[in-house]
């Protein structure tokens, strides 16, 4: 099995998630450019948080134009899970491979500490190791991470269980609904604000983050990529 973690110019937590993977998991993860016009021979794609092209215009604009996107909307479609956290989130939603948008923080700060999330759905390929309303410490590092979307598609993410991540009584960007992470309809894409990836060792502050990618790992193994019901 291996994952791909993709690259763009300004990425920085590629190396934490390079390193969740390879030495923390002991699962093979290989860096792929934002060139990169194949992702044959990968299970998995993640899409790291960063700066990618120094955020210009807005957070993921114009790395979703990159070569790997086209790439990975078809992995997507193919039914491969793909994860997003931070600007691998906004890339998603700029890619449209989730819905809504990250707007700037409700107070225009950058924001950069743990929070409590909570887990709302455990039928997910990508929260099956974690128990229903598990509450999770991970951390925040952004922005613009403020998810919005309209009514519709709120209530459209509600009745699919695609809310997989709330914060629990501490929202640090004044997302709609407490959000923190969604999946898309067919529940074999993530993307999520807080980093699972810096919350692998408990000897760095929390380890909340392995059972996600352990899950991600066993239902690959599995072959499910979807919601469970
Ligand atoms: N850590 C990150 O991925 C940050 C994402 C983005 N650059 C922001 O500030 O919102």
């Amino acid at each position: 099995m291996k994952f791909a973690v993709l690259v763009f110019p300004g990425s920085n937590c590629d190396i934490d998630l390079y390193h969740a993977f390879n030495d923390v998991l002991g699962v093979e993860a290989e860096y792929v450019a934002h060139t990169a016009t194949s992702l044959e021979g990968f299970d998995g794609v993640l899409i790291p948080g960063g700066f990618s092209y120094g955020d210009y215009l807005r957070c993921g604009a114009i790395a979703r134009f990159s070569n790997v996107m086209a790439e990975v909307k078809r992995f997507a479609a193919e039914g491969k899970p793909v994860f997003g956290t931070c600007n691998g989130f906004q890339i998603l939603t700029e890619a449209k491979l989730l819905p809504g948008v990250l707007l700037k923080n409700e107070n225009l700060k950058f924001v950069s500490r743990n929070v409590a999330v909570k887990v709302n759905h455990t039928n997910s390929m990508f929260t099956s190791l974690y128990e229903s309303s598990e509450t999770l410490v991970l951390p925040v590092a952004h922005g613009e991470g403020n998810y919005y979307c309209d009514d519709k598609t709120l209530a459209s993410l509600k009745e699919h269980q695609q809310i997989l991540f709330t914060y629990d009584n501490d929202n640090p960007n004044g997302s709609l609904h407490n959000i923190a992470g969604i999946t898309n309809q067919r529940g074999n894409v993530l993307g999520m604000m807080p980093h699972p990836e810096r919350a692998m060792e408990q000897l760095l502050g929390t380890d909340d983050g392995v059972k996600l990618f352990q899950a991600m790992i066993n239902n690959v193994n599995r072959g499910v990529t979807c919601h469970e019901n």
